[in-house]
């Protein structure tokens, strides 16, 4: 037990003991559709993330205030908000994507490592429309069995793939919404030809595909576009720069006539 992803989870396994003794039930609350949302357009759907620190960055931004930032991303055009609620390695919070809910009208991400289903109520009672399950972090069964759980509950799930294998796992669970992570877990590595390399196989099998991690530049975009990408999950860059817009207006000049300038 050496790599991140590991240490990340056994700090979950602490999480789900005390979790487990507050036996919250599920809701099955009425949730945002961003599966709705891709069947109805052809242009690159922006899923924004609102991400204090990382593992692999350190703190990236400590200062914004999360509705501000969400409220922005809302207004630029975002499809989604994904608010990381890991607390020991993102710094994130629960109340954080519980505010982010009431403040916008868009479907809202929990972004943690979801390994039990008492997670996955606990991201339903902050008010989750969207859960992610890591594939690298779960068996195939317990892959399988989370995603049923979750979208049971009315969840759109975000499987999130990094290599053929999972890949094939994901497909195989009938994933309907895979994300590749350009970003290795383990190393850190980004490298945006993971979308490339694993985006045909998913597109093939009739699910969206979203590329994930280390996008920054029209170029970048422009790659994963050409790719097959439906949407994009986007978050150093966006809280890193001193407004959004500029970055959506990356994305959305993205696939166009490249200007002089
Ligand atoms: O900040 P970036 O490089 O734009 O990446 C965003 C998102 O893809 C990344 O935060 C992420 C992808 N999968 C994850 C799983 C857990 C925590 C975080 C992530």
């Amino acid at each position: 037990m050496s790599n991140i992803l590991d240490k990340i989870l056994a700090e979950k396994e602490k999480e789900i003991e005390i979790l487990k003794s507050t036996a919250l039930r599920p809701i099955g609350s009425e949730k945002r559709s961003f599966h709705s949302h891709l069947h109805n357009t052809v242009e690159l759907a922006v899923i924004a993330e609102f991400k204090r620190a990382s593992p692999s960055k350190g703190d990236i931004n400590m200062h914004r205030d999360p509705v501000s930032q969400a409220l922005s991303y809302a207004q630029n055009g975002a499809a989604a908000v994904s608010v990381l609620t890991d607390q020991s390695f993102f710094k994130g919070d629960f109340k954080d994507l519980t505010l982010v809910k009431e403040a916008v009208n868009i479907p809202v991400l929990c972004k943690d490592f979801m390994i039990d289903e008492t997670q996955i109520i606990r991201a339903e009672h902050a008010g989750a429309d969207i859960i992610l399950l890591i594939a690298a972090a779960l068996n195939r069964k317990r892959l399988q069995e989370l995603h049923q759980f979750a979208q049971e509950l009315g969840f759109d799930v975000l499987v999130e793939v990094h290599n053929q294998a999972e890949a094939e796992r994901a497909i195989d669970i009938g994933a309907k919404l895979i994300g590749i992570n350009n970003r290795n877990l383990t190393t850190f590595h980004v490298d945006i030809a993971k979308t490339e390399e694993l985006a045909p196989k998913i597109k093939k099998s009739g699910a969206y595909v979203i590329s994930e991690s280390g996008l920054k530049t029209s170029e970048d975009i422009e790659r994963v576009k050409n790719a097959g990408a439906n949407g994009i999950l986007v978050g150093e860059a966006f809280m890193t720069a001193d407004g959004v817009s500029e970055m959506f207006d990356r994305i959305k000049c993205s696939g166009k006539e490249h200007s002089s300038a």
